[in-house]
């Protein structure tokens, strides 16, 4: 059993949207295939990824490093002892390989893409979903229904209040119980007003939350909380730098309310460091960390320990970045919920084709690996890659 090529193709995924930080007008992803000598049910088994909207693709580093280490490495030092599958752990160490530690910038979203597709070829090649693989290697019980909030609300040309109201009221009519929406890219006035109109749209129907990407010093964060005080929000997300423990901990002097922040963080050292310094309440806070940025699965597995040695239970993560993998994770390691963007980043997020959102939860389908075969738009342009 080998594998005997990793291919990889940036795609767009441009919109003319806007957080408080960046544009999306040149946004792109990496989409990756895993090529294996495995054949089952008459058909050659692939694994597929790609990495989550945010950290543009990744092809330069895939092609120049991590692809060649997999396809160098001795076929045999990348299975398991029993020779019967794949083993993410020895195919993540063999991409490491003479890589220093520290400075977790881009390369943690190369290897997390990679790393997806390993996943996905892995429980292909076992035959079975991924969240039920997963389940079965912790010995717990999978939980195929998962909760998922609809992202959004971004900044757009043009856009007003009403605009920002009707998108919210359609993820209310597609089921989602909690809804986002950006601050950040405008005076706190302009954003305390565009909060009060998503919460008179939404009344007791759903729950907001709001996202700053990362935007605000301490001075504007603590404005910012004192403002959203006044409002019974879901959670207040990336306040300020994603590396600035200290800022975040000081804000929770004046935000008694759920925060949230993490997808920027792309190891388990810099989670530990969040957990250490960041001053996050382990019984209301979320954790965002989302492997499709962060080194992949292999390296999420070493997050929820340093989660668990916090006193942290792994339901207060829910991952960013919309994709199946955070939903098998979900299902099969009990995290809390997963986001979705019900409007962007198509085709790669979302879900399975049929699976419906209902009272803000989704249920998985038994599809085998993380389930990209169910999905038609989203397999079609991976079967490009590689079939
Ligand atoms: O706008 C973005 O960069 C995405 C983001 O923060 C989120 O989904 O939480
Ligand atoms: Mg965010």
């Amino acid at each position: 059993m080998r594998i005997i090529d990793v291919r990889e193709v940036t795609k767009p995924i441009a919109s003319p949207i806007r957080n408080a930080y960046i544009d999306f007008s040149k946004m792109t992803a990496s989409l990756v295939a895993v090529v294996t000598d495995v054949v089952k049910d008459g058909r050659r088994v692939v694994g597929y990824g790609f990495n989550s909207n945010g950290r543009y693709g990744q092809g330069g580093l895939i092609r120049e490093r991590f692809r060649d280490r997999i396809l160098e490495a001795a076929p045999d030092s990348l299975v398991n002892d029993a020779g019967t599958n794949l083993d993410p752990h020895r195919i993540w160490a063999a991409m490491m390989k003479n890589e220093k530690p520290g400075g977790h910038g881009e390369r943690s979203v190369a290897v997390g893409t990679i790393d997806m597709a390993v996943w996905d070829a892995v429980a292909k090649i076992e035959g079975k979903a991924l969240f039920q693989l997963l389940a079965d290697m912790k010995g717990r019980e999978a939980d195929p229904r998962v909760f998922v909030y609809a992202a959004g609300g971004y900044y757009y040309p043009g856009k007003d209040n009403s605009a920002l109201r009707k998108e919210m009221r359609t993820y209310l009519d597609r089921g989602y119980t909690v809804v986002k929406m950006k601050i950040g890219g405008a005076s706190i006035d302009e954003d305390r007003g565009r909060i009060e109109s998503v919460l008179e749209e939404i009344g007791s129907e759903a729950q907001l939350a709001v996202d700053a990407n990362g935007r605000f010093d301490l001075e504007t964060g603590i404005a910012y909380a004192k403002m959203l005080g006044d409002y019974p929000l879901f959670w207040y997300e990336e306040i300020g730098d994603p590396l600035d423990y200290a800022l975040q901990a000081a804000i929770s002097e004046f935000y008694d309310a759920p925060m949230a922040t993490g997808e920027n963080l792309f190891s388990h050292q810099d989670a530990r460091n969040l957990l250490r310094y960041g001053g996050m309440r382990a019984d209301r806070d979320y954790l965002q960390f989302d492997c499709a940025l962060s080194y992949g699965l292999v390296e999420y597995l070493r997050t929820l320990d340093v989660l668990r040695q916090f006193g942290w239970s792994p339901s207060r993560c829910i991952p960013h970045g919309g994709h199946q993998m955070s939903l098998n994770i979900a299902a099969g390691l009990g995290l809390g919920g997963n986001e979705s963007y019900p409007d962007l980043f198509q085709p790669y997020g979302g879900f399975p084709d049929g699976v419906k959102v209902i009272d803000g939860h989704i249920t998985m389908p038994e599809l085998p690996g993380i389930g990209f075969e169910g999905k038609a738009d989203l397999i079609k342009v991976m079967r490009e890659l590689a079939e």
